[in-house]
Formats: structure tokens, C-alpha cells, sequence
């Protein structure tokens, strides 16, 4: 039987909600960033790792590329979720740019829209938001919708969206 671990990277609760679901759809065991060294990779087939997209980077991916040369041989694939819009060609070039070319090759990449947490959010955090509100006022303006839509929590993820990882999952 195919044996799947995930291993998630969550600061507002939005990756550990996705990989929540992935697990009651599937036969996996869920493993947060912070335990990752506990890891007993020969017990499983496919890994997946799991981060939300923080200025462009999918947080704990360095260590996740390091790790890909032992588990080469085993499936592996990530996901990240963002406050992208789903339906924006963004996606796609935003995440391609977290790996080599080599890399991307050997991984299966899925995005999944969430939302923002001003209430879950860290200070530095906040404060990036804060900068990234005043340039988009600046640019966009107040009424623009790119800059009310961050500027406020709100949260679009769903199951819907997990439908193509959770197909890939169930492949094997
Ligand atoms: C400082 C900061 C930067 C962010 N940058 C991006 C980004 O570049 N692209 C994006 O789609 N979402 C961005 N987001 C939204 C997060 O990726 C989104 O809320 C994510 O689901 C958080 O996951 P987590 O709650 O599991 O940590 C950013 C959020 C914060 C707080």
C-alpha cells in the first residue's frame, strides 16, 4: 500500500487545515515542520511537503530541496497554499521559482488558495503586510480591488481546490 507523509509548515493555520483534509481523504500521516527530524522516511512511498507562499518563497522549502536527494526514488510532491487567487496565471510562475529546474522535474507542485490571518499573524509578519498595503495603496489606490483585498483576513480555501493532489495521491 502506498504510505504518504506530509510534512507541513503553518504559521496561521492554513497549510495544517489542507494537510487535515488530505488526511481524511487518504492513508497518511501528518508531520508539523517543528518534528521534522523525528521523521522515519524508509516507512513511506510518497512524501509531500506542505507550506504557505511568504513574499514569493514557500516557508521551510530549503530545507525540503535539501532533503530531496535522499528521497529521491520515493514519489514527492508539494503544496502551497497563498492568497493568490486561483485563477490568476500567478501561481504557477510564483512556485516554479521556489526550485531548479531539475527539481521541478522531479516533483509534482499543486497550489491551494487560503486567504490571510491578521488575528494568527506574527508582528514581522504584520508589519511586512503593513509595507505591502501602503505600496499597493500607493500604486493601485484605495478603492483598487488588489488593495482592499489585503486588506482584511479572509479565507477562500475549500476541498474543492485539493481535488487534483488528492487525485495524484490516490494514482498509486
Ligand atoms: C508576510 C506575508 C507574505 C505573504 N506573501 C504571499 C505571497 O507572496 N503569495 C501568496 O500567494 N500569499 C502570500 N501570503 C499569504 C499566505 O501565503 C497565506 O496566508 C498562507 O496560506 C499562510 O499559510 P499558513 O497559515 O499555513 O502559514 C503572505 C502572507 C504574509 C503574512
Amino acid at each position: 500500500m502506498n504510505k504518504i507523509l506530509i510534512i507541513y509548515y503553518t504559521k496561521t493555520g492554513f497549510t495544517e487545515r489542507y494537510a487535515q483534509w488530505v488526511r481524511e481523504e487518504t492513508n497518511c500521516e501528518l508531520l508539523p515542520y517543528s518534528r521534522r527530524d523525528t521523521a522515519d522516511f524508509t516507512a513511506y512511498d510518497t512524501i509531500v511537503y506542505g507550506g504557505g507562499v511568504h513574499a514569493g518563497a514557500i516557508n521551510g522549502i530549503k530545507w525540503f530541496r535539501k532533503k530531496m536527494t535522499e528521497l529521491s526514488g520515493k514519489r514527492l510532491a508539494v503544496f502551497a497554499t497563498g492568497a493568490m487567487p486561483p485563477e490568476s496565471p500567478e501561481p504557477e510562475k510564483a512556485l516554479k521559482q521556489n526550485f531548479s529546474e531539475e527539481e521541478w522535474q522531479k516533483l509534482k507542485v499543486f497550489y491551494l488558495p487560503s486567504g490571510l490571518n491578521y488575528e494568527k499573524m506574527g508582528a514581522v509578519d504584520r508589519a511586512m503586510m503593513a509595507m505591502f498595503r501602503s505600496l499597493m495603496k500607493k500604486k493601485e489606490g484605495e478603492d483598487s480591488e488588489a488593495y482592499r483585498a489585503v486588506s482584511a483576513s479572509y479565507d477562500i480555501s475549500s476541498k474543492e481546490y485539493l481535488k487534483p493532489l488528492l487525485q495524484y495521491l490516490k494514482e498509486n
